[in-house]
Parts: C-alpha cells; structure tokens; sequence
C-alpha cells in the first residue's frame, strides 16, 4: 500500500538529499541542478558494482574512471568559463574606470575647476523668474515690446545697421538683443524738448555720454533693457528722461487729477539713493515747467523714514512718477494709497544690489501691482553674468546696453594701493588727505571704525561727517546735506553711501579699509572721476586684507592699466599654475577667482542661511 504523501515527505526530510546549487541565478528556465562530483562518483560506483562477473565488473570499472575522467575534464572546463565570465565583468568595469581616469588625466586643472564652477553656477541659478507672481501663476508673457510714438529722426532710422554699429563701435557700446534701436549722438536728435536740452546745457551736459546715446533710445523705443556702464557715466539721466518724457505724453494728453496715477516708478535699493534719483526729477521736470510751455509734473518721494504727510500735497494731486525704495512703496501700494493700475513703466537703479541685498521677492510683489503690460529697465555699473542671465528671462526682447566691462573700473579714476600698517593707518590717513583739496570720501567696511575716524579727525580739526547704517535718518540727511554744499571738506562712510551717490567734485577717495567684495571696492573708487572728470582714490591694504581680495584688486588694476604695486606683483593666482584663461567670476564678476571661491556668494548664503532661521539680515536701509 502506498504511503500516504505527508508521510514520504516526513521521510525525506529525515534523510535529506545532498544539498544542489544553481548555477545561473539570471536564467530560471534552464536552471542546472549541480551535484558536487565526489557525491556521483561513489553512487555511480555503488551502481555499477552492484551486479555481473568479475570481468564483467573490471570492464564497468574501466568504464567508469573513463566517465570520471570526463567527467573531471567537463568540470574544470566549467570552472575555467565561470572564470572567464567573472573576469570579463571585472575587467569591463575596471576599464570603465580606467578610462574615466585617462579622460580625467588629460583635463587641466583648469578645465576641471571650470566644470566645478558649470555645477556650482547651474545649482544657484535656479532662480524664479523677476515676474509678478499672478503673471507667473497663469503663464502669462508678452512676446512684444511696449508700443511708444516715439520714432528716431529719419535721417538716422535711414542708415544701415553697419553704420548704427560703426557708431556704438566708435562708443565702445555693445549691443545685444533683437532689433536694437539706433544710437543717437545728440540730446535734440533724440527728440528731447529744447527747453530741457538748454537746461542741461547750463548744468554742462552738453552730449550725451555712450549709455545715454544707446539707452536713452532704447528706452524711448519701449524696449525692456539691462543697461551697464561704469560709476559716474550718467546712468541716471539715462533711465530718468524717458519716465519723464513719459509722463509728458500722457498728461498734455489727458491731465491727471487726484487719485490717477503714477506713470511709472523708480526703484532704488537705498533711501540717499532715491533722495538723490528723486531730486534730479524735481530738477528736470520743474525745468521744463518753467517756461509754461510743458505741464508740471508731479513726482513723490517713497522711502522709509519721512512722514508721509509731508508729501500728501503730491498724493492730492495727480502723481506720475514715484521713486521709491521696496518696503515702503509695498506699503503704500497695500494702503491704496495709490494704485499701479495705469503704471507702465519700471526701472530699477542698482538693480544687483537690489537682488543680492534680498529685495528679489519684494521686487516680484511690487510687480504684481501692475495691471498691465509695463516697460521694464534695469541698470547697474556691476552687474555680474548670474544676474543679467536671470534677469535677460524676466524682461520681453530685451536689449542689452553694455558700456565697458560690467565691473570695471572707471578709467578715469587714478588706482593708488598703498600697504599700511593697521596701528599706522590713522597717523598716515592725516597725511593722505594732503594729497588733494577737498571734498574726499573716506570709506570703512565698519560703523565703529566710520565713527572713530569721525572722531580723530574732529580732534585734529578737519571739518568731517560721518553716514552709516546705524544713523537716524535725520543724522544720515545731514551729513549728505552738510557734505554736498560744501559746508564739511570730508565725509567718513560705510558702504551704504558708496553706490550711486552723485556728490559734487570728489577730488579724492580714501578706502580705509579694503572692502572684501571688489565690486564694493569699484562702487567706492568710483565717487570720484565723475561725468568725464579725474579723480584720486587711495586704497589702504595689509596683511589683514584677504588674499584673495588681493588678487581681485591686482587685476582690476592692470585692466585699467594702473600702476601695480610690487606687493601686489608678488601674489600669484594659483589658477595661473593650473593652465588655461583666467576668467571672471560670473556671481560678483571679481577676475581674481572663480565661482567656487566667491566671497559674495558665501556672504550671500550665509545671508539666506540666516534668513531661514528666521533673522532678517538685509541691509543697506532700503526701507
Ligand atoms: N551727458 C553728460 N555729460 C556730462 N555730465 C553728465 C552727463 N550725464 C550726466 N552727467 C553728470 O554725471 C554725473 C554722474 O551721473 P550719474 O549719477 O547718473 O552716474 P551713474 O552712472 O548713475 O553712476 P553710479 O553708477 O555711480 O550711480 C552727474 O553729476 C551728472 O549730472
């Protein structure tokens, strides 16, 4: 009788069969059972002599270590192909990595730092785009400039293309972006009003200098640019007139009256940078009210800082045109206290600064104000490759107006870098200023430094103010005021007054102590050598100016083909060992190093990184 099935299988697992291997995991279908050898030899044997004569069995025997012998052949040859197979993987990822090596070893230095730099650059420009967020939300881009009546005169929309760019060539202009409209190399050919052109005229703006004869049209034009020129080339005049111009059209069209209004905006990202943008407007617009031929202009001031109650005469009227800085004119817009529902025009003056200080969220609210299409101008003596690419996204067709290098020196500033000693700075600052009449800039990266050298100056009586980021409004005004009428020889200051503050003849720089950014230190010299004129800036530099700064300001120096201190000669670039071009910093635009040791980028995500803990590191008082 036949055991009943659980029962066999109980009895099999009391005598379990010698254990079988897979030999191809990848291949279940053919699967080959494997019995080690020595396990089928002895049953083969105990099979084979079981049963026969004597001869019978010799001949099995015989037969059988013949089998065997096969048997052993076949095995060796399966170990020497599962060998082979082994070695071949092994072999296949070994020459993998070697070649990856090979290819490694034949790159320089260079190249690969510059594919370090590809990834570090490709990881921080993940950017949003500078779009409002509803125009951002529903997808919404214009593929068109904004429409303006301004047309160029015929005689000069006539030339071909090769002269308009002999002309910019002639300007050291660059131009870049569809269909740039021409450059033009006079105030009254642009079409500006004569009453404005003889007043600037009497102010000896007699032509206009290269980015005012490529921006200014460009503007008019309706296109969006990014325009780059060097400290001191009179961007503002450049961005200003076209709001203005503007602003003319539609009031001679239909007035304003209480409540409408502005035309456009102005951003700045310090209030003594809109005080001064500001003041300029007053002066051009009340010009060209003057002579009763062109409607007055009404323009507010929208900083933190002063009453607003102080300007509601401007609110009670209509407004067209506002320069402001971010917090304060996002506050006024939540209050209604005026709307940018007719608002078309957008210009940001620093427009860097006002990224890297932060602003870029407060930049996209305030774009989400506008209720249609708007012109939009960007503008800035640095602005470094990161931004422009970021910001090139956000604007329609723009044109790019490139004056010099972005970062560059003013040429006509003459670069003096002296090493003093830190306990000798004071004693030798007393002896710099000899170098010039006044008024001379001193500049500091430290309030307390800003206020102790206010203080020994005072004592060896020179006239001096002092401005930084910790001053009261009231105190920051004065100084600017006192300094600017020539009431105090020298202002003492931190980087908050270095950009973009227009003083009067600054015959001479101070930096007391090297800024760690060279575009700060650009920003700085270039107070002075302004509108065409020459200036002096005297840097102090030590053993506690990083080396790296050392090397930012070396080659800034020979690009403007300034004299080289041999102290500075001596520093090597440790990427000239390495091979290949030394190309600029693409975040700060510093020619001393590449991306991966970008002082401003580690300023910046210290910035961030603070920010996400919750503190709010931003700075230059553009509140
Ligand atoms: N076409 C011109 N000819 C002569 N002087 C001019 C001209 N345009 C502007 N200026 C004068 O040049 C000075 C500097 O101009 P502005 O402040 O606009 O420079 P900027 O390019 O904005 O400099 P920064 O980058 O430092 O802000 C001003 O005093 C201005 O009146």
């Amino acid at each position: 009788m036949a055991e009943p099935a659980y029962k066999r299988r109980r009895t099999n697992q009391r005598s379990p069969s010698p254990p079988t291997y897979k030999l191809d995991d990848d291949n279940d279908d053919n699967v080959e059972l494997y019995v080690p050898v020595a396990q089928r030899r002895q049953a083969k044997l105990a099979k084979l002599t079981s049963w026969g004569n004597s001869s019978e069995q010799t001949a099995r025997q015989q037969q059988l270590e013949q089998e065997e012998r096969e048997d052993e052949e076949r095995e060796e040859e399966r170990k020497r192909e599962k060998a082979r197979k082994e070695r071949t993987l092994l072999m296949e990822a070994q020459e993998v990595h070697s070649k990856k090596a090979e290819e490694d070893s034949k790159k320089t230095e260079q190249e690969k730092a510059e594919e370090v730099d590809a990834e570090i650059l490709a990881a921080i420009a993940s950017r949003r785009k500078l779009a409002s967020d509803l125009e951002l939300a529903k997808g919404v881009s214009y593929a068109d400039s904004l429409k303006t009546s301004w047309r160029p005169p015929r005689f000069i929309a006539a030339r071909s293309e090769e002269q308009h760019q002999r002309l910019r060539e002639k300007y050291h202009i660059i131009v870049d972006g569809e269909d740039p409209p021409p450059p033009i190399e006079n105030f009254t050919d642009m079409k500006v009003p004569d009453v404005l052109v003889k007043f600037l005229k009497s102010k000896r703006i007699t032509k206009p200098t290269p980015i005012q004869l490529q921006g200014i049209p460009t503007a008019f034009a309706g296109r969006d640019m990014i325009g780059i020129a060097f400290t001191g080339s009179g961007k503002t005049l450049a961005f200003c007139l076209p709001i203005i111009m503007f602003a003319l059209e539609e009031e001679t069209r239909l007035p304003y009256v209480r409540g409408e209004g502005p035309v456009g905006v102005i951003l700045c990202p310090s209030r003594e940078l809109a005080t001064q943008t500001y003041e300029n407007v007053l002066t051009w617009t009340a010009a060209m009210a003057k002579d009763g031929k062109y409607p007055q202009l009404n323009t507010l001031l929208c900083i933190g800082g002063i009453a607003m109650g102080e300007q509601s005469h401007v609110l009670n009227k209509g407004l067209h045109i506002v320069v402001a800085t971010p917090g304060r004119l996002i506050d006024m817009l939540e209050k209604r206290r005026f709307t940018f529902d007719n608002c078309k025009y957008l210009c940001m003056d620093e427009a860097d600064r006002m990224i890297d200080l932060g602003f870029e969220d407060d930049v996209r609210n305030i774009m989400s104000f506008f209720k249609r299409q708007r012109q939009t101008l960007l503008f800035s003596a640095t602005m470094p490759r990161k931004i422009q690419d970021f910001a090139q996204q956000s604007l329609v067709k723009p044109v790019l107006v490139n004056v010099g290098r972005a970062g560059a020196a003013n040429l006509d500033v003459l670069q003096v870098v002296e090493y003093v000693k830190q306990e000798a700075k004071m004693v030798y600052l007393l002896e710099c200023l000899q170098k010039t009449p006044p008024p001379v800039i001193i500049f500091s990266e430290n309030k307390n430094e800003v206020d102790d050298i206010q203080e020994y100056l005072l004592l060896k009586g020179v006239e001096a103010v002092a401005i930084h980021g910790s001053k009261t409004q009231e105190e920051r005004q004065y100084a600017i005021k006192s300094f600017k009428s020539g009431a105090k020889d020298v202002m003492v200051a931190s980087g908050v007054a270095s950009k973009g503050l227009d003083f009067n003849d600054i015959q001479h720089v101070i930096i007391f102590s090297m800024p760690k950014e060279i575009e700060d230190y650009v920003h700085q010299i270039g107070r002075t050598g302004r509108s065409g004129k020459t200036g002096i800036a005297t840097t102090f530099v030590n053993m506690n100016t990083p080396e790296q700064t050392l090397l930012d300001l070396k080659y800034l120096l020979m690009e403007a083909g300034q004299k080289v201190p041999p102290f500075l000669q001596s520093i090597d670039d440790p990427r000239a060992a390495q091979g290949g071009s030394l190309k600029g910093c693409p975040v700060c635009g510093g020619l001393g190093h590449g991306i991966s040791n970008c002082p401003k980028l580690e300023d910046t995500q210290r910035r961030q990184m603070a920010s996400h803990r919750g503190g709010d590191d931003r700075g230059g008082g553009g509140y």
